[in-house]
């Protein structure tokens, strides 16, 4: 089997993309953001204290025929941007795409941070890290993609996130006409459960490709491009009046400022996300100070490929016995 399920971003800043999903009998479809930097399928939902919901499609667990308490289970997550949610377990059919899990675990908020109950546009996230990454208890549960890997026509599946319009994901299959030229694969390292890569290396603007070895994650829940300290200084030393912002918390520029192009490679392929991309959006609405798109990866401890960098390539997800990643320019 293979499915495709249209991707749109919440908002005009690309800040994150959703996807709609239908979980229980008869359906309730819920705006999930697919997060291939975590493990948890999890949904607001009626068991979610009634002042962390404002806004959010919930998922009703008494409403579906088809819904299981898995009994003693819990989970707790928490993300990278210090936001967190746990609760309970059920099982129920799941569908994305076309495709069904028959007997998804689903983790039921039954409290949610604040940023989750500011942000109406998401209704919950489906993670499609790793099972090692997986926050239930006493023991981890398969996500949708581990749980229907089996059926799909190949073990796949594949990003074509958009600037400010929707994209797609697939299932199972690699669609050449959403690609240019070739896909280039490079190998992915499991541990401890993300999409990690090594990319062969970065170019500014027109200035010559430099090569070196860049470890990274494939994270389409994170909004920007988190790479090294030299990376980022070199960058920005293109843009005149740029400056690294205590105020603001990373590098900001006139919002009038010309951004030159940043290359990335995987393997002998290059990858170019136009300098447009590289401006976020202003600090603050009407403001004429520009956040960048690219930022620096030491806080996190990791660089992080989102989408940013996502939105400017086909990226394909393989999930076979050695997992890889492929990279093409569209
Ligand atoms: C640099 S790591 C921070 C990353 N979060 C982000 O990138 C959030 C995503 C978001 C978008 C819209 C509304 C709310 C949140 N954006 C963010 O922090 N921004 C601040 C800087 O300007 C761009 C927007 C993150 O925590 N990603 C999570 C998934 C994310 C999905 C949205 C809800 C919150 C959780 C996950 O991918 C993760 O933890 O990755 C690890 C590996 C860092």
């Amino acid at each position: 089997t293979s499915g495709s399920v249209a991707t749109s971003p919440i908002d005009s800043s690309d800040d994150a993309y959703s996807i709609p999903v239908s979980i229980g009998t008869p359906a309730q479809v819920l705006n999930l953001d697919l997060d291939t930097g975590s493990s948890d399928l999890w949904v607001f939902s009626s068991l979610t204290t009634a002042s962390e919901v404002n806004g959010q499609n919930i998922y009703t667990p008494s409403k579906s025929s088809t819904s299981k308490l898995v009994s003693g289970a819990t989970w707790k997550v928490k993300y990278g941007d210090e936001s967190t949610s746990s609760g309970v377990v059920y099982t129920d059919k799941v569908t994305v795409g076309g495709i069904t899990a028959s007997s998804q675990a689903v983790e039921v908020a039954k409290t949610v941070s604040a940023s989750f109950t500011s942000n109406s546009d998401i209704d919950g996230l489906i993670g499609m890290g790793f099972d090692s990454l997986n926050s239930a208890k006493p023991s981890a549960v398969p996500t949708f993609f581990d749980n229907i890997i089996g059926n799909l026509d190949s073990p796949v599946f594949t990003a074509d996130l958009k600037h400010n319009k929707a994209g797609s994901y697939d299932f199972g299959v690699i669609d050449s006409s959403k690609y240019t030229g070739s896909l280039t694969y490079v190998a992915v390292d499991t541990d401890p459960g993300y999409w990690k890569f090594t990319s062969s290396g970065y170019g500014i603007g027109s200035a010559a490709f430099k090569s070196t070895s860049v470890v990274g994650i494939a994270d389409t829940g994170t909004t920007l491009l988190y790479l090294d300290t030299a990376i980022v200084k070199a960058y920005y030393a293109t843009v005149s009046g740029a400056s690294n912002s205590a105020t603001y918390g990373g590098w900001v520029f006139k919002c009038s400022a010309t951004l030159p192009n940043f290359v990335f490679g995987v393997g002998s392929a290059k990858i170019t996300i136009p300098g447009s991309y590289i401006n976020y959006s202003p600090v603050t609405t009407g403001s004429s100070t520009c956040f960048g798109g690219l930022q620096d990866s030491t806080d996190i401890g990791i660089n992080i490929f989102g989408d940013v960098a996502l939105k400017a390539a086909f990226v394909v997800f393989d999930g076979s016995d050695t997992p890889r990643l492929g990279w093409a320019s569209k």
